[in-house]
């Protein structure tokens, strides 16, 4: 039990990697509250589960491309759970689409999700963990994208690159805190996020090929190094970035 006595709060996490790693630290011994943004359902079976293996859960609805979002899910699971210890930024979005003719929208959307609401959801949490006076973990999910691009994907590549660099800069603002901040990367996860482009059986096939362990993803192969970075194991690392991606990045040839 890696997390046993800890709260967690996770953004994004009424499915994929997000859920996975709320189940997943409950499974750890950690109380935790996620962010969903509008499945009702899922976040209540969400935190089903949670409450299934003995631990607290609350489920908080909010956009986190707005600003009062961060302070709202911030203050009412600290108010459910008692205290926030670890975080983790989850919420993402990639709508995949060209480069040469962007939809501003879709550019900005994707901007302020991934990016402007992970800044804001890891300032109120750090805040939070900062008040508190004990530090904490903040953990990012940022990807391969960060280091790597995508013919489909120049609107949310830079955000990954946002994401990592965030923690690079918070770690060193929070280290005086005691608060630890790092982030993974995965590489390519079967979610809904790429459910329709890798629909495609020869870019999944291609995909596939590419990964030295011989697979794709699962949400769950996050949730241990997730797990893992945000426990006190990891005591003395922050500032790094952990690719989980079954060996992608490194194999050129
Ligand atoms: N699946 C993959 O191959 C990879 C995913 N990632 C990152 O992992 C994170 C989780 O994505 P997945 O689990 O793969 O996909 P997913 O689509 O299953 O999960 C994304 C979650 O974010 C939530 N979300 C989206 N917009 C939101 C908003 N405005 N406010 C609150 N929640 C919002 C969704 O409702 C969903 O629960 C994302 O940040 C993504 O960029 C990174 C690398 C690879
Ligand atoms: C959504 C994509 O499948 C996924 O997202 C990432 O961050 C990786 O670049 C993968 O392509």
């Amino acid at each position: 039990m890696l997390l046993e006595g800890k709260t967690l709060l996770v953004t994004g996490a009424s499915a994929g990697i997000g859920r996975a790693t709320a189940i997943g630290a409950a499974r750890h011994g950690a109380d935790v509250a996620i962010n969903f943004h509008s499945d009702d359902a899922s976040a209540a079976s969400c935190i089903a589960e949670i409450e299934s293996l003995g631990r607290k859960g609350v489920a908080i609805k909010g956009d986190v491309a707005d600003p009062d979002t961060a302070k709202d899910f911030v203050a009412r699971a600290t108010e459910a759970l008692g205290r926030v210890d670890v975080f983790v930024n989850n919420a993402g979005i990639c709508p995949f689409h060209a480069f040469l003719d962007m939809p501003v929208e879709t550019l900005e959307r994707t901007f302020r999700v991934n990016l402007h609401g992970a800044y804001y959801m890891v300032q109120a949490a750090a805040n939070q963990m900062v008040k508190q006076g004990q530090g904490g973990a903040i953990v990012a999910v940022s990807s391969i994208s960060a280091l790597v691009g995508g013919e489909f994907q120049t609107h949310y590549t830079p955000t990954k690159a946002g994401v990592h660099s965030l923690m690079q800069s918070a770690a060193i603002a929070l280290g005086k805190h005691g608060i630890r901040c790092n982030s993974v990367l995965p590489g390519t996860i079967l979610t809904d996020i790429n459910k329709d482009d890798l629909a495609d059986e020869g870019k999944r096939n291609y995909m596939e090929k590419r990964i030295p362990l011989g697979r794709l993803g699962a949400p769950d192969d996050l949730a241990g190094p997730i797990i893992f970075l945000a426990s006190d194991l990891a005591a003395y690392v922050t500032g790094a970035a952990l690719l989980v991606d079954g060996g992608m990045f490194v194999n050129l040839q």
